[in-house]
């Protein structure tokens, strides 16, 4: 059988290695090539499960390297790109912006021109194997920046980013816009809310949650643990990936949310409530949560309305976030116990 290339960068990492288990548990046509430059946050063990199907091919390397972009393309000549590459953590982008700039923005650019370039004999002129061959690129809400109390992100909601993560996704996000616009080039973006599930790396909320509940440290949370996050199970994400992947149209965008809003402290007390149930120790802990310095430029709120994947695409998430995060909490203690 002849098998389908793709590309899958940042595959390594949390969202994109349980996207290569989801989509090699449901094809056996396609094979995955998993380019990841294996940074801080990058976890080859996250692909035990399938890394010795003959279907799966990691490479270790970097999107902003064009000569080994240039290589894959006229080894493999992928049918499809999906761009989870990304310096991701807000944090790590308000001390040290240089990397989000260089990965974030000029790496897109440099997968999207290669791709184009492989595909394209020139605007508005796709070769002819590479008429379905589409760029589906992984965004974030945070481009669409803060909201108040109330309101929703849709696929409207003017891009304002605030910081230099969410700006650099942003500029990817336009950059990509421009290849449909200006070459008619086949590119599908998707903008989520905050994933949560196996497989996140120890420095977002939820794992820092669980990990300092267990070892007995302080659990940290920012300003006065009001911010609100809109929580997405990252195989309900997978899902709309999926759909979007395949059925989306091109040259649009669409808005991937767990419609579950919760602010820090609730995340930190469900935590603590469902260790006190399962680890239980001489006193709950709740104890542990301290409110400490909050971060630059905080996002109040974010919130996305689904209904353009919904009522297209026919996405639905499974799990809210009570039954979502009892399991992410079990896998957590497998994790770090
Ligand atoms: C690490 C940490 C975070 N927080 C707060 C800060 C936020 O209000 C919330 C979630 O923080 P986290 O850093 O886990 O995620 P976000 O800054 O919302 O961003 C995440 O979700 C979006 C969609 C992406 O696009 C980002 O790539 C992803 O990192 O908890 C604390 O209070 N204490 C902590 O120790």
């Amino acid at each position: 059988m002849l098998l389908n290339n793709i590309l899958i960068t940042g595959g390594a990492g949390f969202i994109g290695s349980n996207f290569i288990e989801y989509l090699l548990n449901n094809e056996r046509d396609t094979h995955i090539v998993n380019l990841d430059k294996l940074t801080y946050a990058g976890e080859l063990s996250n692909l035990n499960e399938i890394e010795n199907q003959d279907n799966y091919t990691f490479v270790k390397g970097d999107i902003c390297d064009r000569n080994l972009i240039n290589k894959l393309f006229k080894t493999y000549d992928f049918k499809a790109v999906i761009h989870f590459a990304a310096e991701s953590h807000v944090d790590n982008s308000i001390e040290k912006p240089d990397e989000f700039i260089k990965t974030n923005v000029f790496g897109t650019f440099n997968l999207l021109d290669e791709a184009k370039n492989h595909w394209m004999h020139g605007p508005n002129n796709v070769k002819s194997e590479h008429l379905e061959s589409r760029f589906h690129h992984i965004s974030t809400d945070e481009v669409y920046g803060s909201l108040g109390e109330t309101g929703l992100f849709t696929e409207q909601t003017p891009y304002a980013p605030n910081s230099p993560y969410s700006a650099s996704k942003a500029s990817s996000d336009f950059i990509v816009r421009s290849y449909f616009h200006t070459y008619g080039m086949n590119v599908v973006t998707t903008n989520c809310s905050n994933n949560y599930g196996p497989k996140q790396h120890d420095e977002k909320l939820i794992p820092t949650i669980i990990r300092k509940a267990l070892n007995g440290e302080n659990i940290p949370i920012y300003g006065d643990g009001k911010n609100i996050r809109d929580w997405l199970y990252v195989l309900d994400h997978c899902k709309g990936i999926d759909l979007v992947y395949k059925k989306g149209k091109p040259g649009e965008t669409y808005n991937i949310g767990g419609n579950n809003e919760r602010n820090n402290l609730y995340i930190a007390n469900t935590i603590c409530q469902i260790l006190d149930e399962i680890q239980p120790k001489n006193k709950s802990y709740k104890e542990q949560i301290s409110f400490v310095k909050d971060r630059a430029g905080h996002d109040f709120r974010y919130a996305i309305d689904a209904s353009k994947i919904e009522n297209e695409l026919g996405w639905k998430a499974d799990e809210n976030f009570e039954t979502g995060i009892n399991k992410t909490v079990n896998w957590y203690i497998d994790k770090y116990l």
